[in-house]
């Protein structure tokens, strides 16, 4: 599904990524700790190809294809999503038109019918009950005024409705209450499938008890720098992240 070897990228002039690798297969949840700087923010930017993140050496194949040279837009379309760890506002913009609208550009990229507002609606509907979201939020601006829940549980119905192939979820449990913590993981739970995949950035053992991962990654200084089982997010908890940095050498 995803195959990155040695990469290595710049934001600003400024190397963050070091050297980074990592496979995932089709199916697997990979989690990514680390701490603060690491550059686990970098390198979702980097997947997704935000302007101003710049590879300067190494690969990164999706499904074969090298996308390092791919817009946003083309990486969308090949099946891959980003929840951001600060989604943006975009007053004006209404909620369900700008979903719509983003999913009926990557049905027309792949040369599929797009949805008519009836069928998009019921698809929402569909979507809405898994995720417990408020249907008042569609009608409002996309994520203006928002609170910080609100806004990740949008991320999360964004990647319900536009089932991309792999999912980069950024910090998505930071700033979520317990309630809203059980609807997002229960939102990713519910779009597991063997032909999807996660990454998972997160800070706190707590979802990794929700959305349980194949494997845990524990990032350092632009690079991977340990490995293991859900037992590694556990002992991180324990230990922090220095004795096991120290361990793994
Ligand atoms: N535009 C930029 N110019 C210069 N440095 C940057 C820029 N963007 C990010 N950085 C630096 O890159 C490093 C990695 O940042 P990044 O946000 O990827 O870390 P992170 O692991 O996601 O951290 P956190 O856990 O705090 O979210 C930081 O030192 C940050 O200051």
């Amino acid at each position: 599904m995803l195959e990155i070897i040695d990469l290595h990228a710049t934001v600003g002039g400024k190397e963050i990524l070091k050297g980074f690798s990592l496979t995932l297969q089709p199916g697997q949840v990979h989690a990514i700790m680390g701490p603060n700087g690491a550059g686990k923010s970098t390198l979702g930017y980097v997947l997704s190809g935000r302007e101003g993140y710049e590879i300067t050496g190494g690969s990164v194949r999706f499904e074969g294809t090298d996308i390092a040279e791919l817009a946003p837009e083309e990486r969308a379309a090949l099946g891959l999503f980003l929840a951001f760890q600060y989604p943006v506002e975009i007053p004006g913009v209404n909620n369900t038109y700008f979903l719509r609208t983003a999913l009926n550009a990557q049905r027309k990229a792949r040369g599929e019918p797009e949805l008519d507002s009836m069928a998009f609606l019921k698809l929402v509907r569909q979507k809405l009950s898994v995720l417990h979201l408020k249907d008042e939020l569609l009608h409002r601006a996309v994520n203006s005024g928002f609170s910080g829940g609100e806004k990740k549980r949008n991320e999360i119905f964004q990647l319900a409705l536009l089932e991309p192939k792999l999912a980069i979820l950024d910090e998505t449990d930071s700033g979520l209450d317990i309630d809203a913590l059980k609807a997002v993981a229960d939102g990713v739970n519910h779009m597991r499938s063997p032909e999807r995949s996660f990454l998972v950035i997160t800070h706190y053992q707590r979802l990794l008890d929700y959305i349980k991962p194949d494997v845990v990654h524990v990032m350092s200084e632009g690079r991977i720098v340990a490995s293991g089982g859900p037992e590694l997010a556990l002992q991180l908890e324990r230990e922090g992240y220095a004795a096991v940095r120290a361990g793994a050498r």
